[in-house]
């Protein structure tokens, strides 16, 4: 058996006998851990750039011209299939499996050089699989090979071309699990039938990880944006971000160009495949970049098809990217955009109350709390996923890089949520920075100041100082006593020493003048008042007995804590918002 060395250097040599040019500083290696790379072994001088560091004549290409060739179809024989490179993707099983085709001779040695193992993860075996479990990512997976299998069928249908038997009967697309344990029970077969569908999810992988767009070579009569085409040598290069390339087609020939200005000696010649997330690269190419500039997460909330169709009418506008489905909206988190608009938008929508015909602070900023919470959860999990005990893993000779490509994974996801955390955290704090004075009281400032009352909280609920309040679970109580005690300020014999906004008091008496208070109202608060009344108006007349305290004014108070409180999660502060608008 040659090696893979021999493999190439016969491959490199066919090309440049078929016309191909490369540059005579590029060196093209294989290793057994990396695969195919090219280095520049002599430095090519910044002038030499303008010139294309590598053309491959037309006749090396792999099209779907040649495809539809072979197996005498028209494109419109194939307008039902969903993936225009559906029967490209069987031509190349073909040629590689199946040595009668017209073509499988001239294209041998490049297909001798194609990796007979892609890594996509289409191909892990359950255990590794299992490493992505609670990720949106597994789901992708997941649906993306049903819609292989799909098309698949749908494609040797068209074709009249019957699948290998087994396959023919056993795939229940829906039994995803029963599909995975098959690939990786026969996917270790050097050569499977060219029409199986090991045959065609391998092709599948090498489309995704090595073609090109067609558009580039046939600009006038392709078809399809997504129509790709195989480009051998230059679908040798790896990919780094941010390298910058130029490929173009002229007399005949695909051109690679460069313009990278310092192609040093023993540094590798890159090509880029574009501004790719980490999914993207995994499921795409089988691998992932550390620190990906370019990596993103999708946050997917399912929620109530109704409330959707409601949101545009509160500012929220949603675009083709944030449906999925009817019940689903996703949002794109990066480390540019951590914290899209729409998102702090949606989470204040969510929390808005029925009385609420707007996004206002107190909403906004009790929408963030439960984003927060969401952010954080995300973060512990990728916490936790990236801790991966080897040791479950079934034996498999790639254990080592599916671990290091899910760890890289994970703490790129892990890295973008705590950005949006971080971000979220900024956006409360100068919210609460912008909101001016009178529009937001704390209550713990209530507490510092109003000694008699804070006083007569030791009475009424055991409290000595303002942590009590949380630590014994009666802030509400608190906050309800506060609220009768600063409605019935006129009464009061000492008018209180410090300020407090107009806006209480002005929503307790909107509340008063719509609420309908019934029995099971009266029932519900029952145990609380008796707990307190006539008990406090007794023992310190001069705080609970001035006014009305009647225990209709403490169901009223909570609406008025409901409408406008929002208890910073931080720090369990409650902050007292009035109903503005905000535009977010
Ligand atoms: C177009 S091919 C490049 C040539 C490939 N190295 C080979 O051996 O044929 C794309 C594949 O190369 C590998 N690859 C490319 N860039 C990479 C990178 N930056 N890190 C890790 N693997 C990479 C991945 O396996 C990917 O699926």
């Amino acid at each position: 058996m040659s090696s893979q060395t021999d493999l190439l250097t016969s491959f490199l040599n066919w090309s440049k006998d078929n016309g191909a040019k490369i540059n005579e500083s590029i060196e093209f290696k294989t290793s057994k851990d990396s695969g195919i790379s090219a280095t520049i072994i002599k430095e090519i001088p910044s002038d030499a750039i303008s010139k294309p560091l590598i053309s491959v004549p037309s006749k090396l290409l792999i099209t779907n011209e040649l495809a539809l060739k072979e197996f005498n179809v028209s494109s419109k024989n194939l307008s039902s299939l969903f993936n225009p490179n559906a029967l490209i993707q069987l031509y190349l099983c073909k040629l590689k499996f199946n040595a009668t085709t017209a073509k499988s001779d001239f294209f041998k040695p490049y297909l001798d050089i194609l990796p007979p193992n892609v890594p996509h993860p289409y191909f892990w075996n359950k255990s590794q699989l299992q490493l992505l479990q609670g990720t949106d990512t597994l789901i992708k997976i997941k649906q993306n090979l049903q819609n292989l299998i799909t098309e698949w069928y749908e494609l040797l249908n068209v074709l009249e071309i019957t699948p290998i038997e087994k396959e023919g009967t056993a795939f229940d697309v829906n039994d995803i699990d029963s599909i995975f344990s098959y690939i990786s029970e026969n996917v270790k077969t050097t050569s499977p039938k060219w029409n199986s569908f090991i045959a065609y999810l391998w092709s599948f992988g090498i489309f995704t990880s090595r073609a090109f767009p067609e558009i580039l070579i046939n600009p006038d009569n392709c078809s399809n944006v997504n129509q790709a085409f195989l480009y051998p040598i230059v679908d040798l290069l790896n990919h780094k971000n941010g390298t910058s390339v130029k490929w173009t087609f002229e007399d005949d020939q695909a051109h690679f160009f460069t313009n990278e200005k310092n192609l040093k000696k023993h540094t590798e010649l890159f090509n880029n495949y574009g501004d790719k997330s980490n999914e993207e690269l995994l499921l795409g190419y089988g691998f992932v970049q550390s620190n990906n500039a370019h990596d993103d997460t999708k946050l997917t909330l399912k929620l109530d098809p109704q409330l959707i169709e409601s949101m545009p009418s509160f500012g929220i506008v949603l675009n083709k990217e944030n449906t999925v489905g009817t019940e689903c909206l996703q949002f794109t988190l990066s480390s540019r955009n951590p914290l899209p608009r729409n998102l702090l938008k949606l989470f204040g929508f969510l929390s808005k109350l029925k009385s609420e015909t707007s996004l206002n602070y107190r909403n906004i900023l009790e929408g963030s709390d439960e984003l927060s919470s969401i952010l954080d959860a995300k973060i512990q999990f990728f916490k936790r996923a990236s801790k991966i005990d080897a040791s479950t893993l079934e034996p498999s000779s790639n254990n080592t890089v599916v671990i290091k490509i899910l760890k890289d994974f994970f703490a790129g996801q892990r890295r973008i949520y705590i950005s949006s955390l971080e971000e979220l955290q900024k956006f409360q704090k100068t919210t609460l920075k912008n909101i001016n004075e009178n529009m937001a009281f704390s209550f713990k400032t209530a507490f510092k100041n109003d000694k008699t009352f804070t006083n007569s909280l030791l009475l009424s609920l055991g409290i000595t100082k303002y942590e009590d309040l949380i630590a014994k679970n009666c802030l509400n109580q608190a906050l309800l006593l506060w609220i009768v005690r600063v409605v019935n300020m006129n009464s009061l014999k000492r008018p209180l020493d410090y300020q407090i906004p107009s806006f209480i008091n002005e929503m307790f008496h909107e509340v008063n003048s719509s609420i309908i208070v019934n029995k099971e109202d009266v029932l519900e608060y029952m145990d609380f008042y008796k707990g307190l009344f006539p008990n406090l108006s007794e023992k310190i007349p001069e705080v609970f007995a001035q006014g009305n305290w009647g225990i209709k004014q403490f169901i009223i108070a909570d609406t008025v804590v409901d409408r406008l409180v929002w208890v910073r999660k931080s720090n369990n502060e409650p902050i007292f918002i009035d109903k503005k608008r905000f535009d977010l």
